[in-house]
Protein backbone atom coordinates (compact mmCIF):
# COMPACT_ATOMS: atom_id res chain seq x y z
CA UNK A 1 0.00 0.00 0.00
CA UNK A 2 1.43 3.41 -0.16
CA UNK A 3 2.12 6.16 2.62
CA UNK A 4 -0.65 6.88 4.31
CA UNK A 5 -2.51 10.29 4.18
CA UNK A 6 -2.30 11.79 7.37
CA UNK A 7 -5.55 12.86 8.33
CA UNK A 8 -5.86 15.39 11.28
CA UNK A 9 -8.84 15.98 13.34
CA UNK A 10 -9.53 18.15 16.36
CA UNK A 11 -12.42 17.69 19.00
CA UNK A 12 -11.95 13.90 18.16
CA UNK A 13 -13.80 12.92 21.36
CA UNK A 14 -16.84 15.42 20.84
CA UNK A 15 -20.12 14.08 19.48
CA UNK A 16 -18.80 15.76 15.48
CA UNK A 17 -15.60 13.26 16.42
CA UNK A 18 -17.63 10.39 17.17
CA UNK A 19 -19.29 10.09 13.70
CA UNK A 20 -16.81 11.30 11.29
CA UNK A 21 -13.72 9.43 12.65
CA UNK A 22 -14.88 6.12 11.96
CA UNK A 23 -16.81 7.06 8.77
CA UNK A 24 -12.73 8.42 7.35
CA UNK A 25 -11.22 5.26 8.92
CA UNK A 26 -13.61 3.01 6.95
CA UNK A 27 -12.85 4.64 3.57
CA UNK A 28 -15.23 7.26 3.11
CA UNK A 29 -13.07 10.12 2.66
CA UNK A 30 -10.56 9.31 0.05
CA UNK A 31 -11.78 5.29 -1.02
CA UNK A 32 -10.42 1.96 -0.11
CA UNK A 33 -7.30 1.84 -1.95
CA UNK A 34 -5.51 5.02 0.30
CA UNK A 35 -4.18 4.14 3.67
CA UNK A 36 -4.95 7.03 6.09
CA UNK A 37 -3.28 7.79 9.51
CA UNK A 38 -5.45 9.65 12.05
CA UNK A 39 -4.23 12.49 14.03
CA UNK A 40 -6.57 12.82 16.76
CA UNK A 41 -6.05 16.92 19.25
CA UNK A 42 -8.41 17.06 22.10
CA UNK A 43 -7.50 18.92 25.51
CA UNK A 44 -6.06 17.29 28.14
CA UNK A 45 -8.99 16.35 30.40
CA UNK A 46 -10.19 14.59 27.59
CA UNK A 47 -7.76 12.49 26.13
CA UNK A 48 -8.72 9.31 28.30
CA UNK A 49 -12.26 9.03 26.28
CA UNK A 50 -10.59 9.70 23.29
CA UNK A 51 -8.45 6.58 24.41
CA UNK A 52 -11.68 5.01 24.25
CA UNK A 53 -12.82 5.95 20.88
CA UNK A 54 -9.68 4.87 19.79
CA UNK A 55 -9.98 1.20 21.79
CA UNK A 56 -13.13 1.17 19.06
CA UNK A 57 -11.88 2.14 16.44
CA UNK A 58 -9.31 -0.77 17.05
CA UNK A 59 -12.10 -2.85 17.11
CA UNK A 60 -13.01 -2.17 13.58
CA UNK A 61 -9.95 -3.37 12.10
CA UNK A 62 -10.05 -1.09 9.12
CA UNK A 63 -8.12 -2.43 6.69
CA UNK A 64 -7.54 0.96 5.75
CA UNK A 65 -6.36 2.46 9.08
CA UNK A 66 -2.92 2.54 9.27
CA UNK A 67 -1.93 4.26 12.17
CA UNK A 68 -3.84 6.33 15.09
CA UNK A 69 -1.79 9.16 16.68
CA UNK A 70 -3.44 11.23 19.52
CA UNK A 71 -2.05 14.00 21.82
CA UNK A 72 -3.33 17.49 23.35
CA UNK A 73 -0.33 19.36 21.56
CA UNK A 74 -1.37 20.44 18.21
CA UNK A 75 2.56 20.89 16.96
CA UNK A 76 2.92 17.41 18.14
CA UNK A 77 -0.66 16.24 16.15
CA UNK A 78 -0.68 18.28 13.22
CA UNK A 79 3.13 17.19 12.67
CA UNK A 80 3.21 16.59 8.72
CA UNK A 81 -0.85 16.30 7.99
CA UNK A 82 -2.41 16.40 4.70
CA UNK A 83 -5.44 17.38 5.91
CA UNK A 84 -6.83 19.41 8.80
CA UNK A 85 -10.71 19.30 10.12
CA UNK A 86 -10.66 21.33 12.62
CA UNK A 87 -13.58 20.31 14.39
CA UNK A 88 -13.15 21.23 18.56
CA UNK A 89 -14.97 24.35 19.73
CA UNK A 90 -17.58 24.31 22.02
CA UNK A 91 -20.95 24.26 20.38
CA UNK A 92 -23.93 26.66 20.98
CA UNK A 93 -27.08 26.03 23.07
CA UNK A 94 -30.37 26.72 22.15
CA UNK A 95 -31.29 30.49 22.41
CA UNK A 96 -27.46 31.30 21.27
CA UNK A 97 -26.26 32.62 17.74
CA UNK A 98 -23.25 31.17 16.70
CA UNK A 99 -21.54 34.36 16.25
CA UNK A 100 -22.19 34.45 20.54
CA UNK A 101 -18.85 31.70 20.31
CA UNK A 102 -16.44 33.91 18.90
CA UNK A 103 -15.49 35.16 22.54
CA UNK A 104 -15.35 31.23 23.63
CA UNK A 105 -13.91 29.67 20.46
CA UNK A 106 -12.08 31.90 18.47
CA UNK A 107 -8.85 31.51 20.39
CA UNK A 108 -8.90 28.20 20.18
CA UNK A 109 -8.39 28.65 16.06
CA UNK A 110 -4.86 31.53 16.82
CA UNK A 111 -3.10 28.45 18.72
CA UNK A 112 -3.90 25.97 16.20
CA UNK A 113 -3.59 27.98 12.78
CA UNK A 114 0.00 28.94 13.93
CA UNK A 115 0.64 25.20 14.75
CA UNK A 116 -0.49 24.17 11.30
CA UNK A 117 1.69 27.02 9.74
CA UNK A 118 4.99 25.29 11.65
CA UNK A 119 4.39 21.41 11.32
CA UNK A 120 1.59 20.84 8.41
CA UNK A 121 2.77 18.79 4.73
CA UNK A 122 3.23 21.52 2.23
CA UNK A 123 0.01 20.22 0.61
CA UNK A 124 -2.05 20.61 3.74
CA UNK A 125 -5.63 21.62 3.22
CA UNK A 126 -7.81 23.08 6.55
CA UNK A 127 -11.23 22.98 7.20
CA UNK A 128 -12.99 24.72 9.80
CA UNK A 129 -16.18 23.17 11.19
CA UNK A 130 -16.24 24.68 14.73
CA UNK A 131 -18.55 27.38 14.88
CA UNK A 132 -18.52 30.26 13.87
CA UNK A 133 -17.25 28.23 11.28
CA UNK A 134 -16.36 31.19 8.98
CA UNK A 135 -14.79 33.33 11.29
CA UNK A 136 -12.57 30.95 13.07
CA UNK A 137 -11.04 30.02 9.71
CA UNK A 138 -9.99 33.54 8.75
CA UNK A 139 -8.66 33.44 12.72
CA UNK A 140 -6.87 30.26 11.64
CA UNK A 141 -5.49 31.76 8.19
CA UNK A 142 -4.26 35.10 10.28
CA UNK A 143 -2.26 33.36 12.18
CA UNK A 144 -0.41 31.19 9.66
CA UNK A 145 0.74 33.26 7.49
CA UNK A 146 2.87 30.97 5.15
CA UNK A 147 0.51 28.78 4.78
CA UNK A 148 -1.10 30.10 1.09
CA UNK A 149 -4.66 31.61 2.37
CA UNK A 150 -6.18 29.52 -0.10
CA UNK A 151 -6.12 26.19 1.99
CA UNK A 152 -8.08 27.45 4.52
CA UNK A 153 -11.85 26.51 3.99
CA UNK A 154 -14.71 25.99 6.37
CA UNK A 155 -18.00 24.17 6.20
CA UNK A 156 -21.43 25.71 4.70
CA UNK A 157 -21.76 21.64 2.96
CA UNK A 158 -24.15 20.73 5.41
CA UNK A 159 -26.11 23.94 4.66
CA UNK A 160 -25.63 22.74 1.20
CA UNK A 161 -27.18 19.30 1.84
CA UNK A 162 -29.46 20.84 3.68
CA UNK A 163 -30.75 22.99 0.86
CA UNK A 164 -30.54 20.18 -1.82
CA UNK A 165 -32.70 17.59 0.40
CA UNK A 166 -35.06 20.80 1.48
CA UNK A 167 -36.12 21.56 -2.42
CA UNK A 168 -35.96 17.74 -3.76
CA UNK A 169 -38.77 17.01 -1.04
CA UNK A 170 -40.84 19.98 -1.95
CA UNK A 171 -41.41 19.48 -5.28
CA UNK A 172 -40.92 15.48 -5.60
CA UNK A 173 -38.03 14.71 -7.06
CA UNK A 174 -34.59 12.91 -6.63
CA UNK A 175 -31.45 14.87 -4.68
CA UNK A 176 -30.00 13.96 -8.55
CA UNK A 177 -32.10 15.95 -10.39
CA UNK A 178 -30.62 19.14 -8.73
CA UNK A 179 -27.64 21.43 -10.44
CA UNK A 180 -26.20 24.18 -9.62
CA UNK A 181 -27.61 24.90 -5.83
CA UNK A 182 -25.19 26.89 -3.93
CA UNK A 183 -25.24 28.60 -0.38
CA UNK A 184 -23.88 31.96 -0.36
CA UNK A 185 -22.78 34.19 2.56
CA UNK A 186 -22.26 33.19 6.16
CA UNK A 187 -22.78 29.88 8.34
CA UNK A 188 -25.44 31.84 10.25
CA UNK A 189 -29.11 32.69 9.77
CA UNK A 190 -28.00 35.13 6.91
CA UNK A 191 -27.03 32.81 4.65
CA UNK A 192 -28.79 32.53 1.37
CA UNK A 193 -29.66 29.32 -1.08
CA UNK A 194 -29.89 30.88 -4.46
CA UNK A 195 -32.68 29.25 -6.11
CA UNK A 196 -32.50 31.47 -9.43
CA UNK A 197 -29.21 29.82 -10.40
CA UNK A 198 -30.60 26.17 -9.39
CA UNK A 199 -31.81 23.64 -11.94
CA UNK A 200 -34.01 20.91 -11.67
CA UNK A 201 -34.12 18.62 -14.26
CA UNK A 202 -32.73 21.59 -16.06
CA UNK A 203 -35.37 23.95 -15.68
CA UNK A 204 -34.90 26.93 -13.26
CA UNK A 205 -35.55 25.97 -9.47
CA UNK A 206 -36.90 29.46 -8.86
CA UNK A 207 -39.54 29.40 -11.82
CA UNK A 208 -41.01 25.75 -10.26
CA UNK A 209 -42.13 26.89 -6.71
CA UNK A 210 -43.94 30.24 -5.58
CA UNK A 211 -41.99 33.36 -4.84
CA UNK A 212 -43.51 33.63 -0.72
CA UNK A 213 -42.26 29.56 -0.51
CA UNK A 214 -38.37 30.74 -1.51
CA UNK A 215 -38.79 33.74 0.97
CA UNK A 216 -40.85 32.69 3.45
CA UNK A 217 -40.74 29.14 4.37
CA UNK A 218 -37.40 27.93 2.25
CA UNK A 219 -34.57 30.47 3.21
CA UNK A 220 -35.37 30.49 7.13
CA UNK A 221 -35.85 26.87 6.91
CA UNK A 222 -32.59 26.28 5.45
CA UNK A 223 -31.37 28.75 7.40
CA UNK A 224 -32.66 27.89 10.91
CA UNK A 225 -31.83 24.59 10.70
CA UNK A 226 -29.30 24.31 12.87
CA UNK A 227 -31.57 25.65 15.49
CA UNK A 228 -34.54 23.71 14.99
CA UNK A 229 -31.81 20.21 15.67
CA UNK A 230 -30.40 21.60 19.17
CA UNK A 231 -34.46 22.27 19.74
CA UNK A 232 -35.57 19.01 18.66
CA UNK A 233 -32.20 16.71 20.05
CA UNK A 234 -31.42 18.99 22.71
CA UNK A 235 -27.45 18.94 21.30
CA UNK A 236 -26.75 20.32 18.13
CA UNK A 237 -26.43 18.62 14.61
CA UNK A 238 -23.56 15.95 14.96
CA UNK A 239 -23.96 12.81 12.24
CA UNK A 240 -24.73 15.61 9.51
CA UNK A 241 -22.19 17.69 10.40
CA UNK A 242 -19.75 15.12 10.24
CA UNK A 243 -21.04 13.56 6.80
CA UNK A 244 -20.62 17.17 5.48
CA UNK A 245 -17.33 17.72 6.76
CA UNK A 246 -16.50 14.48 4.65
CA UNK A 247 -18.44 15.81 1.56
CA UNK A 248 -16.63 19.00 1.94
CA UNK A 249 -12.99 17.34 2.33
CA UNK A 250 -13.41 14.54 0.01
CA UNK A 251 -14.41 16.83 -3.24
CA UNK A 252 -11.65 19.24 -2.52
CA UNK A 253 -8.84 16.24 -2.58
CA UNK A 254 -10.68 14.23 -5.28
CA UNK A 255 -12.66 16.34 -7.28
CA UNK A 256 -16.42 17.54 -8.42
CA UNK A 257 -16.15 16.02 -11.87
CA UNK A 258 -18.14 19.54 -12.90
CA UNK A 259 -20.52 19.20 -9.98
CA UNK A 260 -20.95 22.57 -8.18
CA UNK A 261 -20.75 22.42 -4.28
CA UNK A 262 -20.97 24.97 -1.47
CA UNK A 263 -18.01 25.74 0.07
CA UNK A 264 -16.49 28.67 1.79
CA UNK A 265 -13.43 29.87 0.87
CA UNK A 266 -11.35 33.34 0.94
CA UNK A 267 -13.09 35.68 -1.04
CA UNK A 268 -10.75 36.89 -4.08
CA UNK A 269 -13.41 39.55 -4.79
CA UNK A 270 -15.81 38.05 -6.65
CA UNK A 271 -19.28 39.02 -7.28
CA UNK A 272 -18.59 41.92 -4.60
CA UNK A 273 -17.78 40.00 -1.79
CA UNK A 274 -14.60 41.56 0.05
CA UNK A 275 -11.71 40.33 -0.68
CA UNK A 276 -10.37 38.05 2.26
CA UNK A 277 -13.56 37.14 3.70
CA UNK A 278 -14.05 33.57 3.69
CA UNK A 279 -17.99 33.43 2.52
CA UNK A 280 -19.71 30.99 0.94
CA UNK A 281 -19.91 30.53 -3.06
CA UNK A 282 -20.76 28.15 -5.19
CA UNK A 283 -17.82 26.13 -6.36
CA UNK A 284 -16.29 23.42 -8.41
CA UNK A 285 -12.92 21.44 -7.76
CA UNK A 286 -10.45 19.75 -10.21
CA UNK A 287 -6.67 18.57 -9.47
CA UNK A 288 -7.15 19.85 -5.82
CA UNK A 289 -7.75 23.13 -6.88
CA UNK A 290 -11.23 24.93 -6.42
CA UNK A 291 -12.53 27.60 -8.34
CA UNK A 292 -15.31 30.18 -7.69
CA UNK A 293 -18.05 29.17 -10.29
CA UNK A 294 -18.17 32.82 -12.65
CA UNK A 295 -20.11 34.51 -14.76
CA UNK A 296 -23.64 34.00 -12.64
CA UNK A 297 -26.45 36.37 -12.68
CA UNK A 298 -27.39 37.71 -9.12
CA UNK A 299 -30.86 39.07 -9.52
CA UNK A 300 -31.43 42.11 -6.81
CA UNK A 301 -32.68 39.81 -4.22
CA UNK A 302 -30.06 37.73 -4.55
CA UNK A 303 -27.45 40.74 -4.05
CA UNK A 304 -29.37 42.11 -1.67
CA UNK A 305 -29.11 38.55 0.47
CA UNK A 306 -25.53 37.95 -0.30
CA UNK A 307 -24.95 41.72 0.98
CA UNK A 308 -26.56 41.21 3.77
CA UNK A 309 -24.77 37.94 4.60
CA UNK A 310 -21.47 39.64 4.04
CA UNK A 311 -21.94 42.33 5.88
CA UNK A 312 -22.18 39.60 8.85
CA UNK A 313 -18.99 38.29 8.30
CA UNK A 314 -17.62 41.62 7.80
CA UNK A 315 -18.53 42.52 11.46
CA UNK A 316 -17.88 39.36 12.92
CA UNK A 317 -13.90 39.87 11.37
CA UNK A 318 -14.46 43.36 13.49
CA UNK A 319 -14.79 41.85 16.05
CA UNK A 320 -12.01 39.13 16.23
CA UNK A 321 -10.24 41.99 15.21
CA UNK A 322 -10.84 44.05 18.44
CA UNK A 323 -10.30 41.09 21.00
CA UNK A 324 -6.68 40.75 19.16
CA UNK A 325 -7.17 37.40 17.02
CA UNK A 326 -6.14 38.69 13.99
CA UNK A 327 -3.65 41.41 13.07
N1 LIG B 1 -20.19 24.30 10.44
C1 LIG B 1 -21.21 23.49 10.69
O1 LIG B 1 -22.03 23.22 9.80
C2 LIG B 1 -21.39 22.87 12.04
C3 LIG B 1 -20.58 23.20 13.09
N2 LIG B 1 -20.75 22.66 14.32
C4 LIG B 1 -19.81 23.07 15.38
O2 LIG B 1 -18.82 22.06 15.56
C5 LIG B 1 -18.24 22.20 16.85
C6 LIG B 1 -18.13 20.85 17.55
O3 LIG B 1 -19.41 20.32 17.79
P1 LIG B 1 -19.63 18.99 18.66
O4 LIG B 1 -18.71 17.91 18.22
O5 LIG B 1 -21.07 18.75 18.66
O6 LIG B 1 -19.20 19.51 20.10
P2 LIG B 1 -18.73 18.66 21.37
O7 LIG B 1 -18.79 19.59 22.56
O8 LIG B 1 -19.43 17.36 21.43
O9 LIG B 1 -17.21 18.35 21.04
C7 LIG B 1 -16.25 19.36 20.93
C8 LIG B 1 -14.95 18.74 21.34
O10 LIG B 1 -13.93 19.71 21.10
C9 LIG B 1 -12.97 19.58 22.13
N3 LIG B 1 -12.15 20.78 22.22
C10 LIG B 1 -12.43 21.96 22.83
N4 LIG B 1 -11.39 22.80 22.73
C11 LIG B 1 -10.45 22.17 22.01
C12 LIG B 1 -9.15 22.50 21.58
N5 LIG B 1 -8.61 23.69 21.90
N6 LIG B 1 -8.45 21.60 20.88
C13 LIG B 1 -8.96 20.39 20.58
N7 LIG B 1 -10.20 19.99 20.97
C14 LIG B 1 -10.93 20.88 21.68
C15 LIG B 1 -13.81 19.29 23.38
O11 LIG B 1 -13.03 18.69 24.41
C16 LIG B 1 -14.87 18.36 22.82
O12 LIG B 1 -14.49 17.00 22.94
C17 LIG B 1 -19.13 23.21 17.59
O13 LIG B 1 -18.52 24.49 17.56
C18 LIG B 1 -20.40 23.22 16.76
O14 LIG B 1 -21.12 24.41 16.90
C19 LIG B 1 -21.71 21.74 14.57
C20 LIG B 1 -22.56 21.35 13.55
C21 LIG B 1 -22.47 21.91 12.22
O1 LIG C 1 -26.57 25.27 14.65
C1 LIG C 1 -25.54 24.97 15.29
O2 LIG C 1 -25.12 25.58 16.28
C2 LIG C 1 -24.73 23.82 14.77
C3 LIG C 1 -24.56 24.10 13.33
O3 LIG C 1 -23.74 24.92 12.95
C4 LIG C 1 -25.53 23.56 12.40
O4 LIG C 1 -26.22 22.56 12.71
O5 LIG C 1 -25.63 24.12 11.30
Amino acid sequence: MSTPVKVAVTGAAGQIGYSLLFRIASGALLGPDTPIELRLLEITPALKALEGVVMELDDCAFPTLANVVIGDDPEQVFDGVNAAMLVGAMPRKEGMDRADLLAANGRIFTGQGAALGKVAADDVKILVTGNPANTNALIAKSNAPDIPAERFNALTRLDHNRALSMLAKHLEVAVTDVEGLAIWGNHDDSMYPDLYNTRVNGKVAADLVDEAWITDTYIPTVATRGGAIIKARGLSSAASAANATIDHMRDWMLGTDGKVVSMSVPSDGSYGVEEGLISSFPCTVADGQYSIVQGLELNEFSKERIAASVARLASERDQVRELGLIG
